[in-house]
């Protein structure tokens, strides 16, 4: 056999050479002969699979992209632009500012049906994006308070339903009644969809009639109403409106106007010959003083959001108008990265530029703004490096932002170095290939790193890049888009990010997830369009695919700014991402300083960070203080418990972090995480933290709340006014200069006209010790049992009964006997740790000072100056229901 299999090589040659020269005489049996003897039929099925897979190869990459593409191409959808008003130039929209509104605060009042109620939940929503402050309150008996002293607290009443307001008892009816026309604060009301179908039903108490349980169709504006400012007249929504529940208003008297109309849906023909129905109605208060604007339904209808933010800005006098500006920066990522068959053309480039032509006519200084990662330069077909080539040429009509140059996620690099050669590769390429690289603009793959924070691709980004801004969608949370955030972290302003319903694998609008109405509604109304409403500055996020294939961004962009052009007044205009970021934080400066979060409380967000950072030790206890109450001899009594860890210490604070309080927050979380190592604790161990100065800090509640926020927090109270000296021998043997040249009776009487150093020593002494006060904006984040308030004199007499009642409420396994592990040394006059036999290892010389009692007459300021918030804290605890410490009963006592 081996001899067959040998001999049979030769034939082959000769077969080849054979059939050439003797084709038309014998058809080469030795050959036949040979491939018979040596082809089975599992070789034949192979090669007929390899053959087929080669095949498929081929076609699919050279054959049916082109082709596919080419059937795409001439089906690129035109933009919406049915609107008449395109043409005409943009009128200067009404201004609602006057002086009337210098009594009441920026801030409205919505009266809901119940808690759960969906318009209620709506107008809250709608609130919340446009940063307007609100109160919500179930509509009830009695009206909330409405004044504080001679202030007017809200500026415009919300009704959710018409009807509670029109029923309202008379007494509270008038009470408002009073509020509004002496605050000239002005009423929204809805008209609730309700069983019956009322025809010309007078609204309680008005000259207005009302027909409910309409169908309706083919909505206007009346160009004359006062209340139109973001809104603009002159269009009709053409069609069906949403909903069968509609109501509309007639009225017999010059003080109502309507706002808006439409027809309805069974009624046929054209102009006079149509009777338009007011479905929005304004209400001039030429009655009784109180204006009001009126809606027939709710905010299923697009119009009315804009509407009703209008009848916000209309009532309040202007002090509820929101800007009429709108930035919007279009990102398309992924340059040079998309899959073969799915990226841009030379045509696809024409018609980008063609695109952005147009729409710099609606939005001044509009360019598209291009991230692109150079390691899939020209890893296209050949008509696509076309593209890629077409891009380059055209490269100053467009901006540039670097991307990662391998599309990798930052966060898989644990090493800057390493994401700092490869963002050279990328600078590299933009240098040669003339792409501008001043931008100061990047963004990340998949938000990766920016959001949790991965600390190497801030450095690597403001070493390479001179990163000063980039954009995510992930900050503090991807949903609610509302909520979406900026912040600043090492000189890198991260702006929020919004959404446009395009991602990568949005190719074509015939295939549109949910179908081509639902774009369609987004653009005409619906959430592109709000979005952009909604938010001053917008900044999309697209994808080379989504501009090559049908264009769909184009069609997007262009319809969404067409419509908006068409059906409101806002002025849209376009900056580069470094101005853009300037402007946001001007708008919003409360939002710089970030706000942390656990990434590991959010599967988005740990898959985006780093696999080696570890939150599983973050405390679950803190200690918060306040200073000098006993809270370090807390701290040591709890790190003797089997079940508790604490963290490692800091270098230059030791067993206090003080991340929470002051620039430690900004070095960023991992800082804080350093501190907590995986190693720190076993499983079973809990982690916790004690930094005295957290009780008063401002911000520290919420910045704990944001990233524990299931943490127990334990406060240590002793009376105030011993708090206040001991704290004052404490800064003073720190040699404290103001605390060295003042006694502690002039710091604590120290008046307003004091000078500075003496006033800011003076509230740095006493405000600690206003403890109801600070409780309560801890309880504004912690729910009560969370809490655990604990009696430092009691901690310092009897720290076993303390420990005991601690171990408790911290839920610890085992429970601990500390009146083995304390014991009471005389010479130092405190508790301390039990060593070895009868030794003992107490706290150092800074903690349980000697120093001279208090003077009497500084003892007597402090009680009458701590009464009233020694008093609030008795109550506060009654209300807990937690015992009254016998320090603050001594504090309350006459004696
Ligand atoms: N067991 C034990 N050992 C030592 N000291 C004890 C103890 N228990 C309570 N105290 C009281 O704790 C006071 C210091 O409070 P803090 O530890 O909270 O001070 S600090 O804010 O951390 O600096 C300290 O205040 P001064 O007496 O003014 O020094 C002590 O009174």
């Amino acid at each position: 056999m081996a001899g067959d299999g040998r001999g049979a090589r030769t034939p082959l040659l000769e077969c080849g050479g054979y059939a050439q020269v003797h084709a038309y005489k014998t058809p080469a049996p030795r050959c036949c002969f040979w491939l018979a003897s040596h082809i089975n039929v599992r070789k034949c099925v192979a090669g007929v699979m390899l053959l087929s897979v080669l095949t498929i190869f081929f076609y699919t990459y050279y054959v049916t992209v082109p082709l596919t593409s080419l059937v795409w191409r001439d089906r690129v959808p035109r933009p919406l632009s049915q609107c008449s008003l395109l043409a005409s130039q943009q009128q200067h929209a009404r201004d609602h500012t006057s002086d009337a509104r210098l009594r009441i605060d920026a801030k409205v009042l919505v009266i809901v049906e119940s808690a759960y109620s969906r318009l209620g939940r709506d107008i809250a929503e709608l609130l919340v994006a446009n940063r307007i402050r609100y109160k919500v309150e179930v509509a009830g008996k009695s009206l909330p308070i409405l004044t504080t002293l001679d202030k007017g607290r809200y500026g415009v009443i919300i009704f959710e339903s018409l009807s509670k307001y029109a029923n309202m008892d008379k007494w509270n009816r008038e009470l408002l009644d009073k509020y509004c026309r002496e605050y000239s604060v002005g009423v929204v009301g809805f008209a609730t969809p309700g069983e019956e179908s009322l025809v010309g039903a007078q609204l309680k108490g008005f000259p207005l009639f009302m027909h409910t349980n309409l169908r309706l169709k083919d909505a206007t504006l009346n160009p004359a109403s006062p209340v139109l400012r973001l809104s603009r007249a002159g269009e009709t929504a053409w069609g069906d409106l949403p909903g069968d529940h509609w109501t509309v208003f007639r009225a017999n008297s010059s003080t109502y106007e309507p706002v808006a109309w439409a027809v309805r849906q069974n009624e046929y023909g054209s102009g006079e010959n149509r009777s338009p129905l007011a479905t929005v109605i304004q209400d001039h208060g030429r009655l009784d003083g109180v204006q009001r604007v009126l809606f027939g339904s709710g905010f299923q209808f697009w119009l009315h959001r804009l509407l009703f933010l209008d009848a916000l800005s209309y009532l309040s006098h202007g002090q509820l108008s929101l800007s009429l500006e709108r930035w919007i920066l279009v990102d398309i990522d992924d340059i040079f990265v998309g899959e073969r068959g799915t990226r841009l053309h030379e045509e696809d480039v024409s018609a980008l530029l063609a695109s952005q032509a147009a729409l710099q006519r609606l939005v001044s200084g509009f360019r598209f703004n291009l991230g692109f990662s150079a390691k899939y330069y020209h890893h296209g077909t050949p008509l696509e490096n076309r593209g890629d080539d077409a891009l380059l040429k055209n490269r100053e009509h467009f901006t540039w932002f670097c991307h990662m140059w391998n599309h990798q996620q930052p966060h898989l690099y644990n090493n800057v170095t390493q994401l700092e050669t490869e963002m050279m590769l990328n600078k590299q390429f933009a240098i040669e290939h003339g792409i501008p690289t001043n931008s100061c603009y990047s963004v990340s793959p998949h938000h990766s790193g920016v959001y949790p924070v991965h600390e190497p691709l801030y450095e690597a980004w403001r070493k390479v890049w001179d990163v000063k801004v980039t954009s995510t969608e992930e900050y503090p949370h991807l949903r609610p888009a509302r909520l979406r955030r900026g912040f600043r972290h090492r000189g890198v302003m991260v702006l929020p990010r919004q959404t446009c319903g395009l991602f990568t694998h949005t190719l074509l609008l015939e295939r549109y997830p949910g179908g081509r109405q639902r774009l369609d509604r987004s653009i005409q109304g619906g959430e592109l369009f709000q979005t952009v409403i909604n938010n001053p500055i917008n900044i999309f996020m697209t994808h080379m695919s989504n501009y090559g294939n049908d264009r769909l961004a184009l069609y997007t962009f262009e319809s969404v700014v067409k419509f908006l052009r068409c059906w409101t007044n806002v002025r849209l205009a376009s900056a580069p991402p470094l101005a853009l970021a300037d402007k946001y934080f001007q708008l919003r400066p409360d939002e710089l300083n970030p706000l942390w979060g656990n990434p590991c409380d959010d599967i988005r967000h740990r898959r985006i960070w780093s696999k080696s950072k570890w939150c599983g030790s973050l405390p679950r206890v803190l200690v918060v203080g306040p200073q000098k109450t006993g809270s370090t001899a807390l701290h040591t009594f709890l790190a003797l418990h089997p079940a508790l860890a604490p963290n490692l210490p800091s270098p230059t604070t030791y067993e206090e972090l003080q991340f929470f309080n002051n620039h430690n927050y900004l070095k960023g979380l991992d800082w804080y995480l350093n501190f907590f190592p995986a190693s720190l604790s076993n499983l079973s161990q809990i982690s916790f933290e004690k930094s005295a100065t957290y009780f008063d800090g401002e911000l520290v509640p919420r910045r704990a709340h944001a990233l524990l926020p299931t943490a127990k927090i334990i406060i240590i109270l002793i009376s105030p006014s011993k708090r206040a000296y001991s704290w004052y021998q404490h800064i003073r043997s720190h040699g404290d200069p103001v605390a060295k040249n003042y006694t502690f009776h002039t710091i604590i009487t120290a008046n307003d006209s004091a000078p500075k150093p003496l006033k800011d020593l003076r509230n740095r002494c006493l405000n600690p010790g206003k403890y109801s006060h600070h409780l309560e904006r801890w309880l504004a984040e912690y729910s009560a049992h969370q809490l655990h308030v604990l009696d430092g004199t009691q901690l310092r007499a009897e720290p076993a009964a303390v420990m005991n009642t601690l171990q408790k409420f911290l839920k610890l396994t085992p429970h601990i006997d500390y009146n083995k592990l304390l014991k009471y040394d005389p010479k130092k006059g405190f508790f301390c740790q039990v060593t070895s036999g009868e030794k003992t290892k107490c706290l150092g010389k800074s903690k349980g000072r000697i120093y001279p009692p208090m003077e009497e007459r500084s003892a007597k300021f402090l009680k009458r100056y701590y009464t009233p918030h020694n008093t609030a804290l008795s109550k506060l605890l009654v209300r807990l229901g937690r015992p009254v410490p016998q320090w603050l009963k001594d504090e309350l006592s006459n004696g």
